[in-house]
């Protein structure tokens, strides 16, 4: 952890309080939650979903705002991270600290009071997840960290279910297994193009540690318990065969970009690094997978 000295900084602004936040990572975050919201079988009152999404986004916000508080130093070092508030000098790290507790402790009393107790607690474990499993104890220990720790950013689907029934069942249980296997995959593809950056660091990201053929090789080990996830809830007829065809087909193009990057490196001809195309369609993929559901579900309930 970073003790720097912060000399006279300018108020910061509303868009470091807000770039604290990791916003564009959260909108899938945000939205595996809403779809986990809108696929379990009651409905919920709109203002009440809309408060329990709002409560997602601002403890997932919170608990970025906490990473960010926390690894500052990390930041300062890496390419792609040195621009923000904390590394870059445009906020003090107390005022992060205050920011990142306060939003977290925001989003779960209201969550309690205005949606249920369970998604609440949900809520909680999974901010503390990010912040003191992943982020304190696990990223700058051990290469499984982001195995373990990402078990985090697979809980939205299960609070968002949470917040319209009270209870967690087999599908949100399933959708949480989904996001946690898609999480080595899609992380790990973009450690084997910013290695170095980690590297300087001194984090023990795999590539670093284990280097790239390990690292192709866990990524498409992930990937076959990952489709299989993907694909049961359409066996096991929690979902119709509109969410059964989308899965399969997209997961598929998933498998097969893993594959490639599992057996081989850049070539040539490529017009993408094989691992920068994985990264960018693991994107798309959850996005479409949790759209798919929700679109199952409306259709064929
Ligand atoms: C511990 C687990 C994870 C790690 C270490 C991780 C790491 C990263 C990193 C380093 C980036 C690069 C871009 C950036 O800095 O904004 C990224 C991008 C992204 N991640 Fe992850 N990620 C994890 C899990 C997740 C989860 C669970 C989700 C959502 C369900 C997610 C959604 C995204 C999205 C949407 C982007 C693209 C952001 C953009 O367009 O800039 N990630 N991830
Ligand atoms: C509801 C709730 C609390 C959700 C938590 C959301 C969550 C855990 C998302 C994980 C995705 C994420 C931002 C990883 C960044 O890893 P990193 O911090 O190592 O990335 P960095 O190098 O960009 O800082």
């Amino acid at each position: 952890m970073m003790t720097v000295a912060t000399p006279l900084l300018p108020p910061a602004d509303w868009r470091d309080f807000l770039a604290l936040t990791k916003p564009r990572v959260m909108t899938l975050v945000v939205f595996t939650g809403l779809c986990g919201m809108l696929a379990a079988p009651v409905g919920i009152h709109p203002v009440l979903g809309f408060t329990a999404i709002l409560c997602i986004a601002l403890g997932a916000g919170a608990a970025g705002a906490l990473n960010q508080w926390y690894e500052a130093d990390i930041d300062a070092k890496m390419r792609r991270t040195q621009k923000r508030p904390l590394p870059d000098g445009r906020m003090d790290r107390e005022s992060a600290l205050h920011f990142g507790v306060g939003l977290a402790a925001f989003s779960v009393i209201l969550m309690y009071f205005a949606v249920n107790f369970a998604a609440a607690a949900i809520l909680t474990v999974s901010i503390l997840f990010y912040v003191l499993i992943y982020t304190v104890w696990l990223k700058r220990r051990t290469p499984q960290n982001i195995v373990i720790g990402g078990a985090a950013g697979a809980f939205p689907p299960l609070i968002g279910w949470a917040a319209a029934t009270g209870e967690v069942a087999l599908l949100p249980l399933l959708l949480f297994g989904l996001v946690f296997l898609w999480t080595p995959p899609h992380f790990w593809a973009l450690a084997l193009f910013v290695k170095t950056d980690y590297a300087n660091a001194g984090v023990p990201m795999l590539p670093v540690v284990a280097g790239e053929r390990v690292t192709r090789r866990q990524i498409g080990l992930y990937t076959i318990p990952m489709a299989l996830v993907a694909v049961l809830p359409w066996p096991l007829g929690l979902t119709g065969p509109l969410y059964g065809g989308v899965a399969t087909v997209t997961t598929a193009i998933f498998a097969a970009l893993a594959l490639v990057v599992a057996t081989r490196t850049t070539r040539p001809d490529d017009m993408m690094k094989p691992e920068k195309r994985l990264f960018s369609y693991s994107i798309l993929y959850l996005f479409v997978v949790f759209g798919a559901l929700v679109v199952d579900r409306w259709v064929f309930a």
